[in-house]
């Protein structure tokens, strides 16, 4: 069931808005706004801008995830595992990259280098319990990180 949101988006690169690939692509790409190729050497972290500001409505957060075909052939993967963009974020969009492979990678003006998924979030109440019998007993118990097996 598809959902659909207004998000306000100001394009301050060289580059057409972002664009959905095709009808049902979840994530939408975001390019490297950059003025001449990069290397992207092995191992080191890079901040690439997108010249893509957003503003969307509170309850919605944008994810930033890597690309498959990046991160198959070139080892292009998110330092920061999935970006979140907040809704309260008024900056830049910013793409943290590392390459994990041990070969350069050369990134053109203008690549795809990351896609942009659109989530709602649930804002949690907290309410502050003073010890662990507070918690409701569970079958899984504190059980955790591969105990029941492989
Ligand atoms: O891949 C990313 C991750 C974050 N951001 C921007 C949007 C986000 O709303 C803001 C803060 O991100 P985050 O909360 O992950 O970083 P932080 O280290 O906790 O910074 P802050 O203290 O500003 O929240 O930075 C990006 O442009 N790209
Ligand atoms: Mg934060």
């Amino acid at each position: 069931m598809m959902k659909n949101c207004n998000v306000k988006i100001l394009n301050k690169s060289d580059y057409p808005l972002p664009e959905y690939q095709t009808q049902g692509s979840a994530g939408v790409d975001l390019r490297a706004n950059i003025e001449e190729k990069l290397i992207i050497m092995p191992k080191k972290v890079y901040q690439i801008p997108t010249g893509i500001f957003i503003e969307m409505p509170l309850g919605i957060e944008a994810q930033i995830r890597a690309r498959s075909g990046l991160a198959l052939k070139h080892g292009l993967a998110l330092v920061n595992g999935i970006g979140t963009i907040d809704p309260d974020y008024r900056g830049e969009i910013k793409i943290i990259l590392i390459n994990l492979l041990d070969r350069p990678y050369q990134l053109e003006p203008g690549e795809r280098i990351a896609q942009m998924v659109f989530s709602e979030y649930i804002k949690a109440d907290f309410m502050a319990v003073a010890s662990i019998e507070e918690l409701e007993s569970s079958e899984r118990g504190d059980g955790g990180f591969g105990h029941s097996g492989k």
